[in-house]
């Protein structure tokens, strides 16, 4: 093993994996108080033979080469919980992983197949807010290219700045605004390994439009095509939610939905060429005007409640679309 950070022994459980709101760390990283085991000082940069050994462990552990990752978002642990003949990874068992810290993502890593296809999913992320820098947010998707991944599906929870969006709705990213990017922050950032990709890489067509089709389709077919929409994302740092300010110049720029999440992830599966479907379930609508009413103030308590609501629909269009992916129809 490659000295490196929180390297701890690892184990798999194959109990069956609840959707957890706490996250119970034994390496002293809880939530909570704690803060995260990373500071910024350190070098960002996971070093490819580490990502690699990482990888092993997963792959060696599960028995199995997955072909798709799920991150889930915000409350979408669920997603997580149909995968067949799991092997449940928690974080805090992989070596130099990272803990997770928010409420809504339980910290495990399951591996398994779901409608006839290899999957591993993350029922938890990492958020800059959070303490990680970038690179380290978006280091499981390293993990997952190493694993054998070749379909990152990354979804979140957003607040809905496009005045047709409803709550409870469902956005089909197809580009995004990267907000920390602007201010000069990417998961790229630091010495290029061109073993993952190259230093200059394109953006142009991230959201694989084939994968976006088939999800319309498929939201038609379950007769909630009235509550899909196809728009822009964009990742703001977090942790408080956006001005109202903020979110009058974002509908400028074009954005459709805002979150803290996913942007730097997408960048780093695209730096590795993998293909990406990714989408937002919309658990707010964002303010755009001046007014008093307090129950218009976003809340992680709404979020959470509008995920669990909306799960059911959230897995059904995900196993959906991994079904036609395994059967080559995607
Ligand atoms: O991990 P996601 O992007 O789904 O989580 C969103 C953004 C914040 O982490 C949190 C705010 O309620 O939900
Ligand atoms: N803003 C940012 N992130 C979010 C929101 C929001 O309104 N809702 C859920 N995640």
């Amino acid at each position: 093993m490659t000295g490196y950070n929180n390297s701890n022994g690892g184990e798999v459980n194959t109990a069956s994996n609840g959707n957890g709101h706490s996250n119970g760390h034994s390496n002293g990283h809880s939530n909570g108080n704690k803060s995260a085991d990373y500071t910024a000082q350190e070098n960002p940069t996971y070093p490819y033979e580490v990502i690699q050994e990482i990888a092993d462990f997963i792959t060696k552990g599960a028995g199995v080469r997955p072909k798709i990752g799920i991150i889930c978002g915000s409350g979408l642990g669920s997603l997580a919980d149909i995968i067949q003949d799991a092997r449940i990874f928690e974080y805090e068992k992989i070596p130099n992983f990272p803990v997770s810290t928010v409420e809504g993502h339980a910290g495990k890593l399951v591996v398994g197949t779901l409608e006839g296809a290899t999957v591993m999913a993350m029922q938890g992320r990492f958020h800059f807010y959070e303490g990680y820098p970038l690179a380290k947010c978006s280091m499981p998707v390293r993990v997952m290219k190493l694993c054998g991944v070749e379909y990152l599906f990354a979804t979140n929870a957003a607040g809905g700045i496009n005045p047709r969006y409803g709550v409870g709705d469902i956005m089909l990213m197809h580009d995004h605004v990267n907000m920390l990017g602007f201010a000069g922050n990417s998961p790229l950032q630091g010495p290029n390994d061109p073993r993952f990709g190259p230093r200059f890489p394109a953006l142009t067509n991230s959201y694989n439009k084939d994968l976006i089709n088939k999800a319309i389709e498929i939201g038609k077919a379950m007769g909630i095509e009235s509550n899909i929409h196809v728009g822009v994302y964009s990742c703001l740092g977090g942790p408080n939610y956006e001005t109202i300010a903020e979110l009058k110049a974002l509908r400028m720029m074009g954005v459709d939905a805002v979150g803290m999440s996913t942007v730097h992830e997408v960048i780093t599966a695209r730096h590795c060429d993998m293909k990406v479907f990714a989408f937002s379930l919309i658990t707010n609508k964002c303010a755009t005007e001046y007014n008093d009413k307090k129950d218009e103030e976003p809340s992680h308590d709404e979020v959470m409640a509008v995920a669990k609501m909306r799960q059911k629909d959230c897995c059904e269009l995900v196993s959906r679309l991994i079904r036609e992916l395994a059967m080559g129809s995607a």
